[in-house]
């Protein structure tokens, strides 16, 4: 473990390392780290100790705090980065106040959990909202949330979607659904069903989700999102608590019985190809926030509106439905 020079008291730039923990996909990646004390834009160039990361700093404000700034090292998925402070009024990562590799580690999950975005162009800035989100919340006497539905093509995700929406409504709650089918009709137009372009796909509506919620909608996402990363992804974005997992765990055969498009049947025949459950992968959520069966004890389906219930008092015991505490 190497301990930092500790910095002049007033200086306008100055570049240090650390040591933290990168998810593989982010890789060659610019993001944006935010914290309460700014955004830091870096992108890391491989995994595994010791690995350079260039990065920039700006927004936020507050102190500079620079006592405890440790570096430290570690085994596999450790990657150093440098990082440039723009202004010497900005505080550094939290990270920096850690000295042990466990902390480091603690340190990193905790940052994934703020990544706001992926970004290729340079010298962006970060703009705060001009009204705050309190304000937007008391207005709409609710919290926006991301009510993210996976499963498999059939399994209901748009009929729960639209029963949601119709109850909330129904209730005087402002809801959106954003639904697969028409997200690419549009935003997603120039997208097919490759693992590269879901995966574009899931990030693209995760970005608009969150903004959604971010405005203080109860925001009905209605996807297969079949790989467990990208859904992840979606979730790492958002503000904890705000992203809810919903898995419709409704097995092949009942989907693949319903076939209403007539897809599984054109999949079976060689038709269309890496359709997902047929022959591409659906990745079942390990964590997810809420797992909705298509049967119940005796064996009958589900309805809709019952699992629209479900949801509902999930999300009003959490306090959405509400407006803040003054
Ligand atoms: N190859 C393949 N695999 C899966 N689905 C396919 C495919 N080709 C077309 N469709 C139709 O596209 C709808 C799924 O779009 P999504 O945007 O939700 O997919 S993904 O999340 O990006 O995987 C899906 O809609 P739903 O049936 O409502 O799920 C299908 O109608
Ligand atoms: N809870 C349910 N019980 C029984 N059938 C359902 C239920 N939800 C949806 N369905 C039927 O399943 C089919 C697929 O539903 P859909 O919402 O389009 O699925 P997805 O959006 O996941 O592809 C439709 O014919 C729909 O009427």
């Amino acid at each position: 473990m190497q301990e930092l020079q500790i910095l002049p008291s007033s200086c306008s730039s100055f570049s240090t390392k650390a040591f933290v923990v990168i998810p593989a996909f982010l890789v060659r990646r610019q993001c944006h780290f935010p914290s309460s004390l700014g955004i830091l834009s870096s992108s890391v160039t491989h995994l595994g100790s010791r690995h350079r990361l260039q990065s920039s700093w700006s927004g936020g404000h507050g102190c500079m705090d620079h006592h405890h700034r440790h570096l430290s090292e570690g085994g596999n998925n450790l990657a150093t980065f440098y990082c440039c402070c723009s202004s010497f009024r900005f505080p550094f990562l939290s990270c920096y106040r850690l000295g042990k590799n466990s902390k480091c580690k603690s340190w990193f999950s905790c940052s994934w959990s703020r990544i706001v975005a992926p970004v290729c162009a340079q010298n962006l800035h970060w703009h705060d909202g001009c009204v705050e989100q309190k304000v937007r919340q008391t207005l709409l006497k609710q919290k926006g949330c991301i009510i993210w539905i996976t499963g498999l093509s059939g399994s209901g995700k748009s009929t729960l979607a639209c029963t949601l929406d119709h109850r909330l409504a129904s209730m005087g709650h402002l809801s959106y659904v954003l639904d697969g089918d028409n997200i690419r009709h549009g935003l997603s137009s120039d997208l097919r069903f490759s693992a590269a372009d879901r995966e574009e796909n899931i990030r693209r509506v995760g970005e608009v989700a969150k903004l959604f919620a971010d405005a203080g909608v109860i925001t009905l996402v209605s996807f297969i999102s079949p790989y467990a990363k990208d859904r992840e992804f979606v979730r790492s974005i958002v503000p904890r608590g705000e992203f809810i997992e919903v898995f419709m765990k409704v097995p092949l055969e009942v989907c693949e019985a319903r076939d209403c498009k007539g897809l599984y049947k054109s999949a079976r025949a060689g038709v269309l190809k890496g359709f997902t459950g047929v022959d591409d992968p659906y990745e079942e959520p390990q964590n997810p926030e809420i797992v909705l069966e298509a049967t119940d004890a005796t064996g009958e389906f589900i309805s809709a509106q019952v699992m629209a219930s479900t949801l509902i008092t999930y999300i009003r015991d959490r306090g959405f439905l509400e407006g803040p505490c003054s």
